[in-house]
């Protein structure tokens, strides 16, 4: 098994989740965009960062390279993709997964810890929390804030592929927990299929004792989970 970290000009968040899943031991690569996924992908990482300058909209430029077709191949296999952060709206933009990060309400970038709560538990990347939990998890984006038409989201809230909302500690959802005006406080969805999520929040940041929280880790055991 092994995890295919996707580095594209402007990723800056690979790393991290190398080494996050290395302390998960589950076996990752970094892959140039441009040399294509390798024959043994069993999960794909869509990593934070800034890709291409963010130009055009963040993740847009990313999202017509060829390994993009590659991956929405793999994902349609069945292959785990979890985009984060960059890798979020890299997914969006390449249609793994619907709707668009847009600018923040404040129009800055923010960097901050936020709480999350899980919406549901029955995903390889949310099996290791209970449906309700919160977990806090960093962000650190100026284009995070969910948007989607109204119609095309309540069909996703009743297919049910919410994966994280942001909360405040107790796990009330609502405007004044919204960091960055996010749609129905969206921070994370699901594609397709369960096997494919995108979240705005950084688990890899948070998956290292060292760094002092291991809230994330159980996101990226859904790479465990999910084969
Ligand atoms: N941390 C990141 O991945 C940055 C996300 C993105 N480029 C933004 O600012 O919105």
């Amino acid at each position: 098994m092994t995890v295919a970290i996707i580095r594209f000009g402007g990723s800056n968040c690979d790393r991290d989740a190398e080494r996050a899943l290395a302390h998960l031991e589950i076996d990752a690569e970094i892959v140039w965009h441009e040399d294509g996924l390798p024959a043994n992908t069993s999960g794909i990482v869509l990593p934070g960062g800034f890709s291409y300058g963010d130009y055009l909209r963040a993740g847009a430029m990313a999202a017509h390279s060829p390994i993009m077709d590659e991956v929405r191949e793999a994902a349609d296999d069945g292959v785990p993709v979890l985009g984060i952060c960059n890798g979020a709206q890299v997914g969006c933009e390449s249609s793994l997964t619907e709707g668009a990060f847009t600018t923040n309400e404040s129009a800055r970038f923010q960097c901050e810890h936020v709480y999350l709560r899980v919406e549901r538990d029955d995903t390889p990347w949310t099996a290791a929390y209970e449906k309700g939990d919160v977990i806090e998890v960093p962000i650190a984006h100026g284009e995070g804030r969910y948007e989607i038409d109204d119609d095309r989201l309540a069909e996703l809230e009743a297919d049910d592929r919410i994966l994280f909302r942001y909360c405040d500690e107790d796990g009330k959802t609502g405007p004044d927990v919204n960091p960055n005006g996010s749609k129905h406080n969206v921070a994370g969805v699901l594609g397709d299929r369960k096997s494919i999520a995108v979240l705005m929040p950084h688990p890899e940041r948070v998956s290292l004792p060292d760094v002092g929280s291991t809230d994330g880790q159980g996101i990226l055991r859904g790479f465990e989970t999910a084969q």
